[in-house]
């Protein structure tokens, strides 16, 4: 048993994320199944009373890693010696929305919540952006909270990755446990780019590139890509409603990784701050491949840029540093 608590946060706690989020959290998902939790569960204050049935769910689930639960719609309470905060709370995207449309609507509460990170959260507190434009909002968080390093500021592009593992396993018509290191690009949006050209699939003969197990180069160029940069507004048009459990289970690996390490040899996809590698520029929250350790990220080096990768690298970067742009005239 693990001897410290983890006083973890989860903001935007009444919504859809939050009602999934929230039980993987209690079912040891997140931190193991031997690590004890208080929980923080944060959202504005008319919605509060509902989240006083997701405590009564909790309790008649009969986990025992949670002890307290704190429920508050403010946010120095929240935040208050957090180690972990997962910040979802926000507007989603609607049919026919992108994800730019946001930005104004969701900057001011990552603003206010960057600030009261800075002054009450623990130093160490590693921060997860899940509301979009994900990367964006990371940024400022992290530039309104200088007291907490740099490299525990984080966007989702778990889903991203996740949805990418799904379609070659898929298409190869092989288990997608046995698909590794499929990476992404960028920004949480139409164009992160999701790269196979580094990953591999296992089987039973050995290890094959994913365009010897998919056997289609002109789909692994094409609709590959797209299907990935599209699925979110392609689950928002079937549902009438934004991914909630699958981005749930991204944001449960990418907190599980972080916490606990990747396996040898196993690439995952963060969006964490640039600090120049692949010529990214510093000053944007981007999604690189990474490799954990002792709960420290590093971004995998020397992986190969061809022309198009390169093309499609700055298409993204050029997309982040206008959203900043936006953001800071903000
Ligand atoms: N990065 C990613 O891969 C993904 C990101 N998202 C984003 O996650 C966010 C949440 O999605 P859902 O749970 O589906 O939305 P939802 O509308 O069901 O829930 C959002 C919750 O945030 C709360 N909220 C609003 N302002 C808040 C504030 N200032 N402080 C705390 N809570 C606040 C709302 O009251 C609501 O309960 C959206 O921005 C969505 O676009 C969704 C899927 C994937
Ligand atoms: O598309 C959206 O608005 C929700 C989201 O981020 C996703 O599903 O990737």
């Amino acid at each position: 048993m693990s001897n410290d608590i983890l006083n973890v946060v989860v903001t935007g706690a009444a919504g859809q994320i939050g009602y999934s989020l929230i039980f993987n959290i209690v079912r040891g998902e997140m931190f193991g199944s031997d690590q004890k939790i208080r929980l923080v569960l944060m959202d504005i204050a008319p919605m509060l009373d509902g989240i006083k049935g997701v405590i009564m769910e909790i309790e008649d689930c009969c986990y025992p890693l949670v002890g307290e639960i704190v429920v508050t719609a403010d946010p120095k309470e929240a935040f208050a010696n957090a180690d972990y905060a997962i910040l979802v709370g926000g507007m989603p995207r609607k049919d026919g929305m992108e994800r730019a449309d946001l930005l104004k609507a969701n900057a001011t509460i990552f603003q206010v919540q960057g600030k009261a990170l800075n002054d009450h959260a623990k130093k160490t507190c590693k921060v997860l952006v899940v509301a979009n434009p994900a990367n964006t909002n990371a940024l400022i968080a992290m530039v309104n909270a200088p007291n907490i390093p740099k490299e525990n500021f984080s966007c989702l592009t778990r889903l991203d990755q996740n949805r990418a593992r799904a379609q070659i396993a898929l298409r190869a018509k092989v288990s997608v446990k046995d698909v590794h290191n499929i990476i992404v690009w960028g920004n949480h949006s139409l164009t992160i780019f999701p790269d196979h050209r580094c990953g591999y699939v296992s089987l039973p003969s050995g290890k094959s590139t994913i365009s010897g197990a998919v056997k289609d180069d002109t789909w692994l160029q094409n609709e590959f890509v797209a299907t990935v940069q599209k699925r979110g507004a392609a689950v928002i048009s079937a549902r009438k409603l934004s991914s909630a459990a699958s981005a749930a289970k991204a944001i449960t690996d990418h907190i599980h990784d972080w916490h606990l390490g990747t396996p040898e040899g196993e690439y995952v996809s963060m969006g964490v701050h640039s600090d120049g590698s692949y010529n990214i520029p510093s000053g944007i929250i981007f999604s690189f491949p990474v490799t954990i350790k002792n709960g420290v990220y590093t971004i995998v080096q020397g992986l190969p840029i061809d022309k198009n990768t390169q093309e499609k690298l700055d298409a993204t970067t050029a997309e982040l540093i206008s959203e900043k742009e936006v953001a800071l005239a903000l």
